[in-house]
C-alpha cells in the first residue's frame, strides 16, 4: 500500500503567534487515519513551529528553497539552511511559484536537484490552467512538466519524491476537480511516470491532489484509487477542518 499523505500549504498566511495557537490547536485534534500530517508555515515560523512539533507526528516543511547552497541571492533560502533547523521536506513547483515568481521548469529541475543532493523529500507540484484543459491539452501540460523537471533522475530518486496534481482553476476558487477528473489525471501520471521509469516506480510514488479540497469532498476524492492524499491550501488554516481531512481516509 502506498503512503497516504495530507499536507497543510500554509502560503503566506499566519504570523508567528498565528502559527503557535495553530499549531496547539493541531495539537488537540485526534488522528484516525493512517495519513502523514505536514504542515509548511512561512520560512519566519519554520523554526518555530519545527520545535512546536518536535514530539507530535506532525511534520514541518517548507512551502520553497533556492537551488544553490549560498551566495548572493538576496532573500532566497537554501536547502543547508532548510536542514540546518531540521526541514527535511520541501514543496517545489507549486503553481503560485510558477505564476508569480516565474519558476520555469529548468529552475525546479535544479531545485530538485539540490533537495536531493541534501536528502531532501519533495513534493513536486504539476498541473494546468483553465485554458489548457478548455483546449483539452491538460495531459501535456502535465507529461511536460513532469518530463521537463524530473526525467533527468534515476528512478531510485523517486523514493523521496511525491507529486501533488493541482489543476491550477481548482486553487482556492471554491471550484474542485471532480473526483473522475482527479482520478483520471492520477492514473496518467502514474502512465507517465511508468513509460520511463516502470510499474514498480509509478505504483510507489504517492500522488496527492489539491484544488480546494474541504472536510466535505476530501472522502470522495481520497476514494479514488490512485489519490494518495492531498494538498491542502485554505481548509489547512483551521485545525478542525484540516483533520477532518486528514480522517477523510
Ligand atoms: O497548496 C495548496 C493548493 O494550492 C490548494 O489550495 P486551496 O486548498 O486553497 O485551493
Amino acid at each position: 500500500m502506498r503512503r497516504q499523505i495530507v499536507a497543510g500549504n500554509w502560503k503566506m498566511n499566519n504570523d508567528l503567534a498565528q502559527t503557535q495557537t495553530l499549531i496547539t490547536d493541531l495539537k488537540q485534534q485526534t488522528k484516525t487515519s493512517k495519513a502523514e500530517v505536514k504542515i509548511a508555515p512561512a520560512f519566519t515560523n519554520l523554526w518555530s513551529a519545527f520545535e512546536a512539533t518536535k514530539e507530535t507526528d506532525i511534520e514541518v516543511v517548507a512551502q520553497t528553497m533556492h537551488f544553490a547552497d549560498n551566495g548572493a541571492f538576496t532573500g532566497e533560502v537554501s536547502a543547508s539552511m532548510l536542514k540546518s533547523i531540521g526541514v527535511k521536506t520541501v514543496i517545489l513547483g507549486h503553481s503560485e511559484r510558477r505564476t508569480y515568481f516565474n519558476e520555469s521548469d529548468e529552475d525546479l529541475a535544479k531545485k530538485v536537484n539540490a533537495a536531493l543532493a541534501h536528502d531532501m523529500e519533495i513534493i513536486f507540484c504539476i498541473g494546468e490552467v483553465l485554458e489548457d484543459r478548455a483546449a483539452g491539452r491538460e495531459e501535456a501540460v502535465v507529461a511536460a512538466q513532469i518530463k521537463n523537471a524530473l526525467f533527468h533522475l534515476e528512478g531510485e530518486a523517486f523514493k523521496t519524491i511525491v507529486l501533488a496534481y493541482e489543476p491550477v482553476w481548482a486553487i482556492g476558487t471554491g471550484e474542485t476537480a471532480s473526483p473522475e477528473q482527479a482520478q483520471d489525471m492520477h492514473a496518467f501520471i502514474r502512465n507517465t511516470l511508468a513509460s520511463k521509469y516502470g510499474d514498480t516506480v509509478a505504483n510507489t510514488v504517492p500522488v496527492l491532489y489539491g484544488g480546494s479540497v474541504k472536510p466535505s469532498n476530501a472522502k470522495e476524492i481520497f476514494s479514488k484509487p490512485d489519490v494518495d492524499g492531498g494538498l491542502i491550501g485554505g481548509a489547512s488554516l483551521k485545525a478542525e477542518d484540516f483533520y477532518a481531512i486528514v480522517n477523510a481516509f
